[in-house]
């Protein structure tokens, strides 16, 4: 909220000060009526309804972009509140009955404030559906053109090549670390020839409900090809990729993963790397994570022999 105000503060000052300038003319000009005849019907009425008109204009210029149709709204919305306020300090301060010019001061800002309500709801209501539109387009294209993994309910390696190419500049503009997990099941050509291609199918979407339960919301788990996923993970130090790599390592170890024929456990195994983004692009980036899969590999290996 505090941002709203600072955003759109030259109008709020703007509005304060005719506020301010309306009450410093009425007080300097009339005087204070007795409390005894106050009407206190009038002033919640009207009062109230001028605070009320004041949290719409609050709340327009929180939902709205900056521009042509904002502007007038909010003059619209201030004429409806400056007709309320000099309404509502009628109510507390005694004019003489000659002038005329304190009427108009109530009620001529309010049918202007109106008329521009109504031409900037005509305006806003248009460019929802320009925004509407463009939405309908969006989703043609994400359809279109995404490619689902048939597998596992995944995205594909374009996929997430177009998601890196997008976060990468935005950690960096805003200054925030991005990392990426590499994960390669080990010996997974041995699931597929042991209890067949099927039930290797079965095994890669198991892994994928297990890691898609392991990780945060904002993570964006992608299957790179095979038995190999990528996971983006936004706002993430190395540190603290390396603990999720580690987590993510045990947990498909310990996964209680059976064979749908004859039951038997099927043990298995994940390499999992992680990597930092440093000043790199979507490719160098893939490029990194892949060198330290295959280092990692053959660390394995060399363990194993
Ligand atoms: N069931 C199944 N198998 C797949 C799919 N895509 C790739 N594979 C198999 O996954 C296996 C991957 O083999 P490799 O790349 O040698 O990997 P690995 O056997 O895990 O060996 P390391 O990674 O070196 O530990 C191959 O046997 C592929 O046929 C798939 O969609 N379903």
């Amino acid at each position: 909220m505090s941002s709203m105000f600072f955003l759109h503060r030259i109008k709020w000052i703007g509005l304060l000060l005719l506020a301010n300038a309306g009450m410093v003319l009425y007080l300097s000009l009339g005087e204070i009526k007795p409390t005894a005849i106050w009407d206190w019907t009038d002033i919640a009425g009207e009062g109230g309804s001028a605070l009320l008109v004041l949290l719409w204009t609050a709340l327009m210029l929180k939902s709205r972009p900056a521009g042509r149709v904002t502007n007038l709204l909010f003059v619209g919305l201030a004429c409806l509140f400056l007709s309320l306020w000099m309404d509502t300090l009628d109510e507390f301060v005694a004019l003489p009955e000659a002038w005329v010019w304190d009427h108009w001061l109530e009620s001529a800002p309010m049918p202007i404030g109106f008329v521009l309500l109504t031409i900037g709801i005509y305006h806003w209501h248009r460019e929802q559906l320009a925004i509407n539109a463009q939405m309908v387009n969006r989703e043609r294209y994400f359809r279109e053109h995404r490619h689902f993994d048939k597998v596992t309910p995944l995205a594909d390696a374009g996929y997430l090549r177009s998601q890196l190419a997008q976060a990468l500049p935005r950690s960096a503009a805003a200054q925030e670390p991005l990392s990426m997990l590499t994960i390669d099941l080990d010996d997974f050509n041995r699931v597929n020839a042991r209890y067949g291609h099927q039930e290797g199918d079965r095994v890669l979407q198991l892994v994928c409900q297990l890691l898609l339960m392991s990780l945060r919301r904002h993570d964006l788990l992608c299957r790179l090809a095979g038995d190999r996923f990528a996971v983006v993970l936004p706002n993430t130090l190395e540190e603290q990729a390396q603990t999720m790599a580690r987590e993510l390592s045990q947990s498909i170890a310990h996964l209680a993963c059976r064979s749908a024929q004859q039951g038997e456990r099927i043990v298995l195994s994940a390499t999992v790397v992680a990597v930092m983004a440093r000043q790199d692009d979507a490719e160098s980036l893939l490029q990194r994570s892949n060198l330290a899969m295959a280092h990692a590999k053959q660390a394995l290996q060399l363990k194993r022999a």
